[in-house]
Formats: C-alpha cells, sequence, structure tokens
C-alpha cells in the first residue's frame, strides 16, 4: 500500500477510501493501482483508514524525508522533467518530505554530501541520473562515513565502515546499469515504487588504490582496453546523447587495440558460486546471504589465499562487481555475478582476431555463453592488481624479453598494429563510467557496504520468463 485517501460519497450515503497499492507489471515494472472500498457506516470507513494510516506510519523501513539530487545534465538531459512529472508526485502521495537539489556542476552532489549539515534527519537519498551521477553520491556518502568513522580511505587495507543512509536510483542517463542490474529494468515510476515501499538490498563496493592513493570506488564495471577506450572517445561525443555509446563502441571494435600487461589476483576461497553459474543473483539471494556472512566470520582465511598472476596482450580487462546488464544486455558482463556477495568477476578477454571478438560481444545479446571461448578467461576474485607493461618493474621487462625473444620493447605495440604504426600502449580504465586517471590500480572488494532501495531482480513468473521451459 502506497497512501490510503478518503472521500465523502456524492450522494452523502456514506463514506469511500481510495487505497493507493503497488501492482507488478510486465518485465519487472511496478504501477501505482487504485481501488476503493464503500461503507455506509461512516465510523467504519474511518477505522479502516486510521488502521492504514497507523500501519505505513509505524514502517520503520519506510522513508519519510528524503534528500534528492538531480543531474539535469546526464542521458537525454530529462532529469528534472523525470523527476517533477513521474516522481515527485508518488512521493507526495506517499507522504514523504524532500529536500531537492538540481545540480550545477559535475561533483557538486559528491561535495554537498561530504558536508552537508543534519543528514542525518534523512531517512536515505535519491539519485536521479546515470551511473556517473550515482557514483558521485556513493564517493560522497562513503567518504563521509569513513572520515566520521576515522577510518583512512587511502590506505587500501583498511576496511570500511558500511554507509548507514540508503540510496534510490530514478535511471535518467545514458546506461544506467546500476538500475538495471538491480530492479530489472530502468523505469522511474518503478525505482520510485521500490523507494516508497522501504525495499533494502546491500551492494558490495569496490575501492580503487594506486601506490596506497584512493582513486575511486566502483560498483558495476571497471574496464581496461575496449570500454575504457569506447568511454574515453564517447566523452567527446556527449551531444549525442545516448547513442555516442554505440557510436564509439562501433568505432573502438573496428580499431581493435590490444595492450600488454600483468593481472594479480586474489581467488574467492571458500564461498560457494561460480562466475559460470546458471542461477542468477535475485531478490533475496542465497549465495549473497551464505558469502556475505562467512566473509563477516573468516576474515582471516582471505588472508590465507594465494595471489595468482597472468601477463598478456589483452583486447578487453573487465571486472564486474554486478551482472552488469543494460538495455544493451539484459544478461550483463557477467550474467552470474552477485550483487552482495563479496566478489568480483574478473574478465580477461586475450587478443584475438575481430571476427572472434565479435562472437564474443555478440554473445552478450543472445543466450549463448559468452565465457565459452578459448581466448576468455574468467575469475571470481576478492581483489586483483593490474600494471600496464610499460609500468612493470625493470625484472618483469627483463622476464618479458626473455619470454618473448629478442625485440625491442616499445615497438611491440606498434607491431600488433601494422597499419597505423601509431597504437597506444595505455587505455584507460571504465569506472562506473567516469575515466580513471590511473592504469595501475589495485582493487578490493568491500562486502555489503551500501544499501540501495531496492530488492535485487525478481524471479520472473513462469508465464513472463522465456527461458523457463513452461512458459513455451
Ligand atoms: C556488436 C554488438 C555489441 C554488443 C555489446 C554489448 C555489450 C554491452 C555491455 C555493456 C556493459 C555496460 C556496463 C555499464 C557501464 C556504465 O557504468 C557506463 C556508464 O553509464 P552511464 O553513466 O549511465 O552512461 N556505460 C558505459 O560504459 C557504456 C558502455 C557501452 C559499450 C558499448
Ligand atoms: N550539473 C551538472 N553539470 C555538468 N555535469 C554534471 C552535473 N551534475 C553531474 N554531472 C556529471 O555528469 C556526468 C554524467 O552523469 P550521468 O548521470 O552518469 O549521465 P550519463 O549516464 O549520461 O553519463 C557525471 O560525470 C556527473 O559527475
Ligand atoms: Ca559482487
Amino acid at each position: 500500500i502506497i497512501s490510503v485517501r478518503e472521500e465523502e460519497e456524492e450522494n452523502g450515503s456514506g463514506q469511500r477510501d481510495d487505497v493507493l497499492y503497488v501492482e507488478r507489471s510486465r518485465q519487472y515494472r511496478w504501477r501505482c493501482a487504485e481501488v476503493t472500498f464503500a461503507c455506509s457506516d461512516e465510523a467504519v470507513c474511518q477505522h479502516w483508514v486510521n488502521n492504514i494510516r497507523e500501519l505505513l506510519a509505524t514502517n520503520t523501513s519506510r522513508p519519510k524525508h528524503l534528500l534528492v539530487y538531480i543531474n539535469p545534465y546526464g542521458g537525454k538531459r530529462q532529469g528534472k522533467r523525470i523527476y517533477e512529472q513521474k516522481v515527485a508526485p508518488l512521493f507526495t502521495l506517499a507522504g514523504i518530505s524532500t529536500s531537492v537539489i538540481v545540480t550545477e556542476y559535475a561533483n557538486h552532489a559528491r561535495d554537498h554530501l561530504r558536508t552537508a549539515a543534519e543528514l542525518e534527519k534523512f531517512d536515505g537519498v535519491v539519485c536521479v541520473g546515470g551511473d556517473g551521477m550515482f557514483s558521485e553520491i556513493i564517493h560522497g556518502l562513503i567518504w563521509r562515513t569513513q572520515i566520521d568513522c576515522g577510518v583512512d580511505p587511502n590506505c587500501p587495507e583498511e576496511a570500511l565502515s558500511p554507509c548507514s543512509l540508503r540510496i534510490g536510483i530514478i535511471p535518467a542517463g545514458s546506461t544506467d546499469c546500476i538500475c538495471f542490474a538491480t530492479v530489472g529494468t530502468n523505469d522511474p515510476v518503478t525505482s520510485a515504487l521500490h523507494i516508497i515501499v522501504g525495499d533494502s538490498q546491500a551492494l558490495d563496493v569496490s575501492s580503487v588504490h594506486h601506490n596506497n592513493m584512493f582513486l575511486r570506488y566502483s560498483v558495476s564495471l571497471l574496464g581496461y582496453g575496449f570500454y575504457g577506450d569506447v568511454l574515453t572517445d564517447s566523452e567527446r561525443k556527449r551531444w549525442m546523447g545516448p547513442a555516442r555509446y554505440d557510436f564509439s563502441g562501433l568505432k573502438m571494435f573496428l580499431t581493435h587495440h590490444c595492450y600488454e600487461g600483468t593481472v594479480s589476483y586474489l581467488p574467492a576461497g571458500g564461498i560457494i558460486g561460480t562466475p559460470r553459474d546458471a542461477t542468477k543473483c535475485r531478490s533475496g539471494c542465497v549465495i549473497c546471504q551464505h558469502n556475505g556472512q562467512l566473509l563477516s566470520e573468516r576474515t582471516e582465511k582471505y588472508e590465507m589465499d594465494e595471489w595468482r598472476t597472468i601477463r598478456g596482450k589483452f583486447l578487453a580487462i573487465n571486472a564486474a562487481s554486478m551482472s552488469c546488464a543494460c538495455p544493451r544486455s539484459p544478461k550483463g558482463l557477467s550474467p552470474a555475478a552477485h550483487l552482495a556477495d563479496g566478489t568480483i568477476d574478473l574478465i580477461l578477454v586475450r587478443k584475438c582476431s575481430r571476427f572472434n571478438f565479435l562472437r564474443h560481444l555478440l554473445r552478450h545479446t543472445s543466450k549463448d555463453d559468452q565465457f565459452d571461448l578459448t581466448f576468455i578467461e574468467v575469475h571470481r576474485v576478492r581483489r586483483f592488481r593490474f600494471t600496464p607493461r610499460h609500468c612493470q618493474s625493470d625484472s618483469d621487462l627483463e622476464l618479458d624479453l626473455q619470454e618473448n625473444g629478442k625485440r625491442q620493447i616499445f615497438s611491440q605495440i606498434c607491431k600488433d598494429h601494422p597499419a597505423c604504426g601509431c597504437a597506444p600502449a595505455y587505455s584507460s580504465w571504465n569506472c562506473d563510467g567516469e575515466i580513471l586517471t590511473h592504469t595501475a590500480i589495485d582493487v578490493r572488494v568491500h562486502c555489503q557496504l551500501i544499501k540501495l532501495f531496492a530488492r535485487g531482480i525478481e524471479e520472473l513468473p513462469v508465464f513472463e520468463d522465456l527461458t523457463n521451459p513452461c512458459a513455451i
């Protein structure tokens, strides 16, 4: 139930109660529906209304005061309109009061959250925008929580303190992968209703460091190579709106750059689940519960796991903290990744032909397994490091030379691209849609560090689930 309102019957024959409630629609969408109860005895009617209102008021998981940040610049620049026309009226109906800030520049929301007075009077923060805007919100909230708790965010070894305020996402960006992968759809009304009913979904956060210096947090994709290059190229074409990703995606596919470097990772030992599982992370996921519990009890196990190292040439290095499902790829980059299990799926796409890379990419949009290819490796990890070849230590480079024969260190990249002879040695990291300035990074997962107003993707009813044989 969202709310209840009473009205006199027009002919004076008693009272009417209109109850607004959430109804499930197709493909994970929720809608607001209304049912009317009428009674000739006004006292009885009033009794219903009072009881419903009392139940709603005593429900502590529902937010009553929200701090809303709107990015008017993201996606198709519709954030303000989406909020005012589709979301604000629902919040009003649900009796939620709001403080709304329309951002005026990049990092406005992040900086505001870092210093905002009386944050404790709010029951949550609402982010109207895309993944970049969500990233601003978590940077503000996580930073503030660590400073308040005396945790040094620059130290990669420190355990971070969880944030108490829940975050709601109203999708108004270009990809909106975080919303899609946690709700199942990018629909502002559905997201508003998840906020109103007070849903809660824990989310892992990865911290990214470079030489003991904090760089960024990530909750969805950290991508070097293909996705880093797509992002860098697409930022120059922001005027195209969300279509910039399709243009830059095609361009980077044709460019076909590969990058050399070393990936080291700490496998996620002792947990249940693998990146090749057929089961997916869904509402109330038992794998997230089990692994989350395990991590909170057995931190020493994590230290006992052994680091592994892979050197090579890669078209893409993708670290998915969640499935990264989005409208372009409804199953995502790593379909079996979990929202809150304390792990990242590390996907290595080794150098291969354009044709093979296309096969891999196309499988993101079909039922075929994108990992079932000889040039793809996927590992479930707790931590990983990447060093591009030109940042490797002298001894590492010496080792490479021995392995690869006597060729000149700095010519190998152009050798991979004889046509242009000037391919770049470095890519950049795409960190939830923001470009990272450093290429050598150290990434660590912090299990269930933040909470969203969401419940994870719900199981579809059998008749809607086209992957289910009973539906056909
Ligand atoms: C030839 C067919 C190719 C099909 C490829 C489909 C693969 C798509 C996987 C997309 C994964 C996206 C992961 C999400 C990243 C977002 O965080 C990021 C920023 O989002 P936003 O702030 O809302 O704009 N989006 C991207 O990096 C876009 C990647 C697009 C790649 C084509
Ligand atoms: N008022 C603003 N003006 C310019 N940039 C902004 C503003 N508010 C937020 N940003 C920045 O806009 C960028 C893109 O935002 P995002 O919501 O992710 O949209 P998109 O999905 O289109 O990339 C982010 O880097 C964010 O920090
Ligand atoms: Ca995860």
